[in-house]
């Protein structure tokens, strides 16, 4: 049998309607269509296509990008596109570039910390990418510790002007994207010191280079950090270093929504509490854990096809040999991180909504949701791109060795991706910041506070602590109310263990520190149960189309009996369930497994990704990879000759004084 034929036998055995399926995991109709029409018209635009990418040097695969970014603004242009769709377009090219910050980053800090008037100076030029910027927030010496930062923007009162300037070499800007080559403006985050005080770290909007010949402004010394993890991968982003000799700049040019600086120099605070500085990294985490079930599905869903095609073993009397897919082991790796892939979807999709949520109530001057919307976007960055990261390459190992070629499109993915568990927070920092808010959210449940939201669990706190799971057969795991209560009950008891344990020190941050490793651990319980309770709201809701609602019930409850497989220790320690419901839980897990097997494939297909996006041979629609990788590999420089360079100047050589010495 050719390998198109495994895939298309494969997709006969589908139990529910796959179109249906694309819309849920697309998140509307409208999603799906918008998103389908992009995704192939990038596809089907020669100037956008992907192979050899790896191959190119770093001048050649940065210009290349460049030429892409241009063709992509063009067409955007052109076809009078949306901000909606043109975002997706830039999805679909797939390669990380200066339009990612300018985008995703600059753009949203001057909603997001930018007065009206400041809003509408800049947002035009920007929108029309009259001027290009990068956020240029991190330094060599201070990343996590945005307080730490040494860049210093101090005013004089004489012009009206603040006067921006790196004192040490610590003090240069280390790693914004886009800032190397391209970015024409940055918001640059300094301290702000007016009269001689110091006021804490803001954001300002500087000018890096000419708009005319695109040299830097005199005093500016700007340039490429230099190559990065992998071949090709986010080596087409130009991370940034800069310094400020005194560079000046208007009064105006602060980002004032939070603070304002008056012409004598004075601060004065608005109604904004100061956290609001950081917002743009609220919003930019709400959107990588979006990315990370995209970025996932593409891995599991290159392994799942692979999967299918590939046999190994099994053969009786010349017969077929097994598709790997049927072995048990090869299930267990791989379904729940399909089933993760649906669960970070979902939990996306209920993150979004929270940030929505949270941008309409700081318009109505409401901030009483930031913690919660700072501890989820946090916590959930870090569990989605931690799992999402380990899970690309589980998926390479799953391919076997062929998952090891670039021609796999995993070992790319995976040297793209793994980066996102550092930007926007390093994600033990931001576990920590999730820890400070359970801890204060346990502390305070003696004085009567009622949590609410995401820790409104944490106020059945005697509840929880003393609850018995009534689990006593395998099918009794497919309950929610039986799941909920197992994961509320885990993290409930590991945040009150900790509080305990913290309040035996007598300097709770010393405590903090000493516990640290323990309080990330509930940060991972409590964000665990943040995804899984998410899924079943999911459950809850009218989901049209034949047989979709049970295979996303199968993929909850492999989402979350694989995680108490996992993390069985805390369960167990905290008395949650007993070992006997966790080998149930076992039993209910290898069931799920058989029978999310023959809906495998079309899973994966729902996520609706063109063969151009998932770059992979070993991915293909079409399931026609042993041709495709034979004819990928003659493809390689190294075939360009079948003599190498290099014969005659060493292996020749080498070769005929083996001779000489064998004749002696
Ligand atoms: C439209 C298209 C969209 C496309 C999207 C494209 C996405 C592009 C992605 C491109 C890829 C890469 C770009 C990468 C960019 C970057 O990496 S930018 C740099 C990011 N840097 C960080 O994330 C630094 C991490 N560090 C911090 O966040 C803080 O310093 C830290 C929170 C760790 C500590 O802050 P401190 O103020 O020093 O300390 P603390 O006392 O702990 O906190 C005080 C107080 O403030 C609360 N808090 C902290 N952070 C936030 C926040 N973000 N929002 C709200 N509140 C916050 C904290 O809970 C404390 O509150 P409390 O009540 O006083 O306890
Ligand atoms: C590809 C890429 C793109 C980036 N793009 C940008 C950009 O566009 N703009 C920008 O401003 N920045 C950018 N960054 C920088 C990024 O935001 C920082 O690297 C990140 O916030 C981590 O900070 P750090 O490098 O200082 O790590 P560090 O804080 O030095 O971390 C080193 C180690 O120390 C640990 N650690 C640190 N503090 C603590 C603590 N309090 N308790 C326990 N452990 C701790 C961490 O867990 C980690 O293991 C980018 C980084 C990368 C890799």
């Amino acid at each position: 049998m050719k390998g198109v034929d495994h895939l298309a036998h494969e997709r006969n055995k589908t139990e529910f309607d796959v179109d249906a399926m694309k819309i849920v995991w697309a998140g509307s109709r409208h999603a799906f269509e918008l998103s389908d029409r992009m995704a192939r018209l990038v596809a089907s635009d020669p100037a956008f296509q992907k192979d050899g990418r790896i191959r190119l040097g770093r001048k050649e695969l940065f210009k290349n990008t460049l030429r892409k970014a241009a063709h992509a603004w063009k067409r955007i242009l052109e076809l009078h596109l949306t901000e909606e769709e043109a975002g997706w377009l830039r999805n679909f090219v797939d390669e990380p570039s200066f339009t990612d910050l300018h985008w995703g980053m600059f753009v949203p800090a001057i909603k997001g910390q930018g007065t009206d008037e400041q809003q509408q100076k800049w947002l035009p030029l920007a929108y029309k990418m009259q001027i290009i910027g990068s956020y240029a927030q991190t330094e060599l010496g201070h990343g996590s510790n945005v307080q730490g930062l040494e860049t210093t923007a101090t005013f004089d009162p004489e012009t009206d002007e603040f006067v921006i300037h790196s004192p040490t070499l610590t003090s240069s800007k280390w790693w914004p994207g886009g800032l190397g080559k391209v970015s024409t403006h940055a918001i640059v985050y300094a301290r702000l010191i007016t009269n001689g005080q110091e006021h804490g770290v803001h954001g300002f909007i500087v000018q890096l280079r000419s708009l005319d010949d695109h040299m830097p402004i005199p005093g500016i010394t700007i340039g490429d950090i230099g190559m990065k993890f992998g071949n090709g991968a986010y080596n087409t982003m130009d991370n940034g270093v800069l310094t400020f000799d005194h560079i000046r700049i208007p009064r105006n040019q602060m980002l004032m929504r939070v603070l304002q600086v008056t012409r004598e120099g004075k601060c004065v605070k608005s109604n904004v509490p100061r956290q609001l500085i950081y917002g743009t990294m609220v919003f930019v985490r709400q959107t990588i854990v979006a990315d990370a079930s995209t970025a996932l599905a593409r891995a599991v869903c290159i392994a799942t096809r692979y999967s299918a095609v590939r046999r190994q073993f099994g053969s009786q009397d010349g017969g077929m040999e097994t598709q790997v897919i049927d072995y048990k082991t090869q299930q267990s790796r791989l379904f729940p991180l399909l089933a993760s892939a649906y669960a970070f979807r979902f939990v996306g999709e209920w993150l979004k909504w929270l940030y929505t949520d949270v941008t309409q109530r700081l318009q109505a001057n409401d901030f009483s949701i930031l913690p919660e919307a700072h501890a989820c976007t946090a916590g959930l960055k870090s569990l989605t791109t931690t799992a999402t990261a380990d899970a690309i390459e589980e998926c390479r190992k799953l391919c076997g060795g062929h998952g090891y070629l670039c021609a796999s499109g995993l070992p790319e993915l995976f040297a793209v991706y793994v980066p996102a568990c550092t930007y926007e927070g390093d994600n033990v920092v931001l576990l920590l910041q999730v820890a400070r808010f359970l801890m204060k959210t346990v502390s305070q449940l003696g004085s009567g506070k009622k949590p609410v939201g995401t820790t409104a669990y944490l106020g059945r706190v005697q509840d929880l602590l003393q609850c018995c799971c009534d689990v006593q057969t395998a099918e009794d795991w497919l309950k929610p109310s039986v799941v909920l209560e197992a994961f509320e009950a885990r993290s409930a008891r590991m945040c009150v263990a900790r509080a305990q344990n913290l309040s035996k020190f007598e300097n709770p941050e010393d405590g903090f520190a000493e516990l640290s490793a323990d309080l990330v651990e509930a940060s991972v319980a409590h964000c665990q149960l943040i995804v899984v309770s998410k899924f079943i709201d999911k459950l809850q809701q009218d989901i049209p189309g034949k047989g979709v609602n049970r295979q996303l019930q199968n993929l909850c409850y492999i989402y979350a009996l694989n995680l108490l497989h996992k993390y069985l220790g805390d369960f167990l320690s905290t008395g949650c369930i007993t070992p006997k419901q966790a080998s149930l839980a076992n039993d209910q897990l290898r069931s799920l497994y058989s029978q999310i097997r023959p809906n495998a494939i079309a899973l994966v297909d729902a996520f609706n990704y063109t063969d151009h996006y998932l770059g992979s041979v070993l991915g293909r629609y079409d399931g026609n990879v042993y041709p495709k990788l034979y004819e990928e590999a003659w493809k390689d420089p190294l075939n360009d000759s079948v003599v190498p360079d290099g014969y005659h100047e060493y292996i020749h050589p080498m070769l005929k004084q083996q001779l000489r010495n064998a004749r002696l």
